[in-house]
């Protein structure tokens, strides 16, 4: 069991209070500490007695860094449509400038770290579905796991006022203990059983297909995302570390996030990165254009090949590509990226995808990155604002925070995001699913209904669902 002997925490937490004393301020502590190996899974089940509904998970697609986070130190929110970007921003620096960071390890992902996502559009009216989270919620948590490369590290964050004395230390070394104890333990979790599986007014979206098809070829529109629910029934109420096992087992090739808010949880297995920043790298992708896997490998490469080759879905995937390009160039030197897509293999269905990494010139944020990228044309459509003027008046969906970015950035300005595609809402006993696709002027309703119906599979298995 990983236990933490007397750390500079004590000393931290002094210095904090007094710098708390001195401006008058809430000052914010955070240590970072290289432990044993914990499995991030079960550190972040330690958390459901006490931190229940405060909790995240986050790994990338190569398991290169996994955060696992529990309790609430800190939190950014915002309802504001605008600028709800900037708000987490400029509330984020707000936390930094005056924090007091106990960190001898270079590396991304530890010390203070904000995790959280935004809805996709702030200015559709929502609907009770996504009551519990804001247009924006970040966490800053108060015990954060971060598997970086192979190596465990421990950070822990605590808020200092000019209230607290050096109890507040005692307290958190208990705390923290705590955790830890937990997280030593193996727990296991029940797989509910689903009881009905509804498709939220299949035929109406068909129909809206249909009618942005018409659209297309008569307006400035050129591509429109359109996306479904499919609203799920169990027989006892759904954990988010079964669903999470799950996930990890079964789509490990995948951006696996989880953020709880009150008694939801919004969890998934994306496979598409919107950016990450890693000092002046910039990393960002084209994922559109999809098809099924094949259930042997010649038909699984005649199916490649025909998406390669269907100019459909080449042109879906071009308007990624020329936008994401864009984007990039307007902060990057250099923008590097293929001149051909190539294939992305999930386990239920294969996309074209086309990488694209440059180095950031004018030390952009991977905020104002976000807010740049958001939604490319993979999620909303083109042009941009054309597009999500179309999704509000055609989609009867409240997507929440599906198809928006989600992710991480720490103190340094490192951080990715994914889009929260391939997810799912869990509400106790019931859950909703969603899955979307670009609609372009050769797209037909019902092969856009068969590709939805596959992408909802990465979740519908992790919630025990058979798939038909
Ligand atoms: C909008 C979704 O997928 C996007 C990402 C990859 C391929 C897509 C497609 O071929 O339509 C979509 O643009 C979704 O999975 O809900
Ligand atoms: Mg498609």
């Amino acid at each position: 069991m990983v236990a933490i002997q007397e750390t500079e925490l004590k000393q931290g937490i002094f210095n904090g209070i007094a710098r708390a004393k001195g401006r008058s301020q809430s000052i914010l502590v955070s240590e970072v500490h290289k432990i044993e190996h914990l499995d991030p899974v079960d550190f972040f089940a330690a958390g459901r007695e006490k931190y229940l509904g405060e909790r995240f998970f986050w790994k990338d697609p190569e398991g290169k860094l996994v955060l696992a986070g529990l309790g609430i130190c800190g939190q950014i929110q915002s309802d504001q449509a605008a600028d709800r970007f900037f708000h987490v921003e400029k509330e984020w620096k707000r936390f930094m400038d005056s924090a007091l960071i106990i960190n001898k390890y270079q590396r991304n992902g530890m010390g203070p770290t904000l995790f959280g996502g935004f809805s996709f559009d702030p200015q559709k009216q929502g609907t009770a579905l996504w009551s519990k989270f804001p247009e924006a919620l970040f966490q800053i948590p108060k015990y954060m796991l971060t598997l970086s490369n192979g190596e465990m590290f421990l950070t822990t964050n605590v808020i200092c006022t000019h209230h607290d004395d050096l109890t507040l230390f005692e307290k958190v070394s208990r705390e923290r203990q705590e955790v830890l104890s937990k997280a030593a333990m193996k727990q296991s979790f029940a797989q509910p059983k689903l009881k009905k599986m509804v498709e939220i007014e299949p035929e109406a979206w068909k129909q809206a297909i249909t009618h942005v098809v018409k659209d297309l070829k008569q307006s400035e529109l050129k591509k429109v995302v359109l996306a479904r629910e499919l609203r799920l029934h169990f027989d006892e109420e759904v954990q988010a570390e079964r669903v999470l096992v799950n996930l990890l087992d079964h789509q490990n090739d995948s951006f696996t996030f989880v953020l709880e808010s009150n008694n939801d949880c919004f969890i998934g297995a994306s496979p598409e990165r919107l950016v990450k920043k890693e000092g002046k790298s910039l990393y960002s992708a084209c994922l559109a254009g999809s098809i099924a896997r094949g259930n042997t490998p010649e038909e699984d490469d005649r199916l490649g090949s025909e998406l390669l080759s269907d100019q459909k879905n080449l042109m879906e995937h071009q308007y990624v590509v020329e936008m994401i390009k864009e984007a990039m160039e307007e902060t990057c030197n250099e923008v590097l990226l293929p001149e051909q897509p190539v294939l992305m293999k999930m386990k239920y269905i294969q996309h074209l995808y086309t990488p694209v990494i440059g180095k950031n010139r004018a030390g952009t944020s991977i905020l104002h990155l976000v807010n740049r990228l958001h939604p490319t044309p993979a999620l909303g459509g083109l042009p941009k604002q054309a597009a999500i003027e179309k999704i509000r008046e055609m989609e009867q969906l409240d997507r929440g925070l599906y198809a928006a970015p989600v992710g991480w950035m720490d103190y340094q300005g490192n951080g990715e995001f994914a889009v929260a595609i391939r997810s799912g809402l869990i509400q106790g006993k019931e859950a909703s699913l969603f899955a979307g696709c670009g609609v372009v002027a050769d797209s037909n309703a019902e092969s856009e209904y068969k590709e939805t119906s596959i992408k909802f599979r990465p979740m519908l298995t992790a919630l025990g669902g058979k798939i038909t």
